[in-house]
């Protein structure tokens, strides 16, 4: 069953998707880059928050910010962030440097965070990288796209990419989710797809990925995603 994971940028936001309905509540600062870090005090304020949350409590996960493909680097990002408490940490998968060598170097995190590899699919996504991400004890894989005035993740891969990152992502037994600046109408055909979550943080705003979330707008990919999972 499809969920909806929505990018927030404030304590202010978090709030406003968790009552917009969203399923996993993702921390992200849209302005310093596609995985955006949030600052570490923010973050544990953010996980005291969703500590206080009771049913439906939605899932909490953060990005590390945009980081070179370094061992060190990817490490010591993803270490901050789990050490904040956000049960789910999210990084990128760049296009430079040793992505398997990154994967390695986070396997002794997987006993503490679950981790997100995140694909891009304007950097020419290896979906054999996923054999590895899966080997290092990742807890997911998803798309999303890097460069976010280049357009949607339905613009650099068709249908059958998707699918076949999604369904080779399964089969390794990994969370899988979808995101790159969708919209409304991507809802249906991904969803069609059966990724565990799609993922929205223009969509949501109003002024754009760094504006401000307006709850109407959540209300409808919220409901849209419901929708559509119904009828899947
Ligand atoms: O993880 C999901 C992203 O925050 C998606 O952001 P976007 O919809 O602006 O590409």
């Amino acid at each position: 069953m499809t969920g909806f994971l929505a990018s927030v940028a404030s304590l202010e936001e978090t709030a406003l998707v968790r009552a917009g309905g969203a399923d996993i509540v993702d921390l992200k600062d849209p302005s310093r880059g596609a995985l955006g870090a949030w600052d570490v005090d923010s973050l544990r304020e953010a996980v005291e928050l969703w500590r206080t949350w009771s049913s439906p409590k939605p899932m909490l996960s953060a990005t590390i910010g945009d980081q070179p493909m370094q061992a060190n680097a990817v490490r010591n990002a993803a270490e901050s962030v789990a050490a904040a408490g956000v049960p789910i940490v999210k990084l990128g998968v760049f296009a430079d440097g040793d992505a398997r060598a990154c994967f390695a170097a986070l396997a002794s995190l997987t006993s503490r965070a679950k981790l997100i590899a995140v694909f891009f699919g304007d950097l020419r996504p290896d979906a054999a990288l996923l054999d590895s991400v899966a080997e290092a004890g990742f807890y997911g894989a998803m798309l999303d796209t890097a460069d976010k005035a280049a357009g949607g993740l339905r613009r650099h891969m068709d249908q059958a990419a998707i699918g076949r990152f999604v369904s080779r992502a399964k089969t390794l037994g990994l969370l899988t989710g979808l995101a790159g600046s969708l919209t409304l109408e991507d809802v249906p055909a991904l969803t069609q797809l059966a990724p565990d979550y799609l993922g929205f943080r223009g969509a949501l705003c109003s002024g754009g990925r760094a504006g401000r979330i307006d709850i109407g707008q959540v209300e409808r990919i919220s409901a849209a995603v419901k929708e559509s999972r119904r009828a899947a």
